[in-house]
């Protein structure tokens, strides 16, 4: 039996990342993949989304060419190159991570394992052949699939999850989108930049319901000007999928209504990998549908980890990252200290963009923080102007005492990038005044963090 110091069950950002920290630390490492390496992220999630998102935005520039002075008449699309060239990404992303893992020496095993007692995985290959492996610590990182409601069972062709909704044959003329979480919002936001008719429904009273109250409005005002049909405190009751057309039975506040699309995109949440994997046999503990860990990712039976999507936390391909090498480095015996959850960075890819980190206005005056809150719309920002977007705004929020920074929220055009400015300021305990003290470079969208910092302290300039 092959044994080696750590085996990392599933190849997903967590699990490849937490497998070249191991290599460099110089462990015997071994990745098990029943499916593509590089997990959902690279091959169903972060990188084929973005290729298709880029896609609409060009489309979009194309319709708007004149607003630049130029001329791209009759703009059109071909559908099945766009889902290709999103393919060809994902496909090469994937193909990065099997060069990864030769350059760090590190065995890739095909097939679906299962853990066994003793800090064993069997590994049943696609021949139906097995074979066992044992290691000092087994790393469980097997990320998760789209949710199915009962209500909205996906049959893969007028109901949907995301893998179908990136890899549909012909373009649907309309959609209905259930759930405006980051899936939904990015999915809506494509298909209408495409040109189809989208439906949005939310169950919570705003749409991207995590974000600040404000870029929530915001964002709903936005697609709505895009032409979205926007329903919030609305959920979807039924499907009747046996005519041409699906029709759904939205409950809303006022009763309820009957909408009709070609294909209805059901991003109500995931459910995690936790099942058939031998978690029982071994007796590790899961709570709520995650995997049961401690701060350095420990599960309850010594030898097992678990990192990822499958345990709690927000699940987001960089935050599998950050505990695959914390993991890791914990078992290497590194000095480490536990991951600072309240500075993980959340984005959605759509048009506009959202970005944020920390807490929300209403989060902070419900901790009883006294506040400072600046804000700065892009409408005001030369360089926003000058790109023709002029949607958006950020807004920053320090406390009054200490000038903490609690939290920034943005929205519009490239603010997925600007984020970081806010993240390594609030990981380096800088102030406001620090922040509002820091040169900008001139013109860029960047500087609206500077000035929605000096409106917060009353020096605003641009305003
Ligand atoms: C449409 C979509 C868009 C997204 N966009 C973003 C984004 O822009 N930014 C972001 O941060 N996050 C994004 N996410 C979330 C991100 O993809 C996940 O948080 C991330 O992939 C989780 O990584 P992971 O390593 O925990 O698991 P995964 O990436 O899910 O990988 C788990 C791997 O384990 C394998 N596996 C499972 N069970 C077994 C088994 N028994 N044996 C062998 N192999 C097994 C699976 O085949 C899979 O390859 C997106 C998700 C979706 C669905
Ligand atoms: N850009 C990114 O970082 C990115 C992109 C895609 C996915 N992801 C991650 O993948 C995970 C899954 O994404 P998601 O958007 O499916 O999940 P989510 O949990 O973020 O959003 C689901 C949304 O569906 C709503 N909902 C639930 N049941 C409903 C119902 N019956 N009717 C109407 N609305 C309903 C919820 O209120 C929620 O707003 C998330 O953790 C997300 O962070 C991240």
């Amino acid at each position: 039996m092959s044994k080696y110091d750590i085996i990392v069950l599933g190849s997903g950002p967590g699990g490849y990342v937490a497998a070249i920290r191991a290599s460099q630390l110089g462990l015997k490492t071994a990745v098990i993949e029943k499916e593509s390496l590089g997990g959902v992220c690279l091959n169903w999630g972060c990188i084929p989304t973005k290729a298709l998102l880029k896609s609409a935005q060009v489309f979009q520039y194309l319709n708007h060419a004149e607003d630049y002075g130029l001329r791209a008449d009759n703009p059109d699309k071909d559908f099945t190159a766009v889902v290709k060239r999103s393919r060809n990404i994902a496909e090469g992303m994937s193909k990065g991570v099997e060069f990864l893992m030769k350059k760090n020496k590190i065995d890739v095993i095909m097939g679906h394992g299962t853990l066994k007692k003793g800090k064993k995985i069997s590994v049943k290959d696609d021949k139906g052949k097995t074979t066992d492996y044992e290691a000092d610590h087994i790393i469980i990182a097997t990320g998760a699939h789209s949710r199915e409601l009962p209500s909205l069972p996906q049959d893969g062709k007028k109901v949907i999850g995301y893998r179908k909704a990136m890899t549909l044959e012909k373009q649907p003329e309309s959609m209905i989108v259930v759930g405006s979480g980051a899936i939904g919002s990015e999915f809506a936001s494509f298909y209408s930049d495409m040109g189809t008719k989208v439906t949005l429904v939310e169950f919570q009273s705003n749409i991207v319901p995590l974000e600040d109250e404000e870029v929530s409005k915001q964002f709903e005002r936005i697609y709505k000007k895009k032409g979205i049909k926007v329903m919030t405190n609305s959920s979807v009751e039924s499907v009747d999928t046996s005519g041409k057309k699906v029709k759904a039975t939205v409950k809303t506040k006022k009763g309820e209504e009957i909408i009709e699309a070609d294909v209805v995109l059901s991003a109500v949440g995931i459910k995690t990998h936790i099942e058939n994997i031998g978690l029982e046999a071994v007796g590790i503990k899961t709570d709520k549908d995650k995997i049961t860990v401690n701060d350095f990712y420990q599960t309850n039976v010594p030898g097992y980890y678990a990192i990822g999507d499958v345990t709690p936390g927000p699940a987001l391909a960089h935050v599998a990252s950050a505990e695959g090498i914390l993991c890791v480095e914990k078992i290497a015996g590194e000095k480490v200290e536990a991951l600072d959850y309240g500075n993980i960075p959340g984005c959605t890819y759509s048009n506009p963009e959202i970005a944020s980190v920390g807490m929300t206005e209403k989060q902070a005056k419900e901790a009883g923080y006294e506040i400072k809150v600046g804000k700065f719309p892009f409408s005001a920002s030369g360089k926003a102007s000058a790109s023709g977007a002029k949607d958006g705004f950020v807004k920053v929020i320090f406390d009054a005492k200490y000038g903490e920074w609690l939290g920034c929220h943005m929205i519009g055009a490239g603010v997925t990038d600007m984020i970081a400015e806010a993240v390594l300021g609030r990981k380096l305990e800088t102030t406001g005044h620090e922040v509002l003290k820091t040169v900008h470079p001139h013109p860029t969208m960047s500087e609206a963090v500077m000035e929605a910092t000096a409106d917060a302290y009353g020096e605003v300039i641009h305003l």
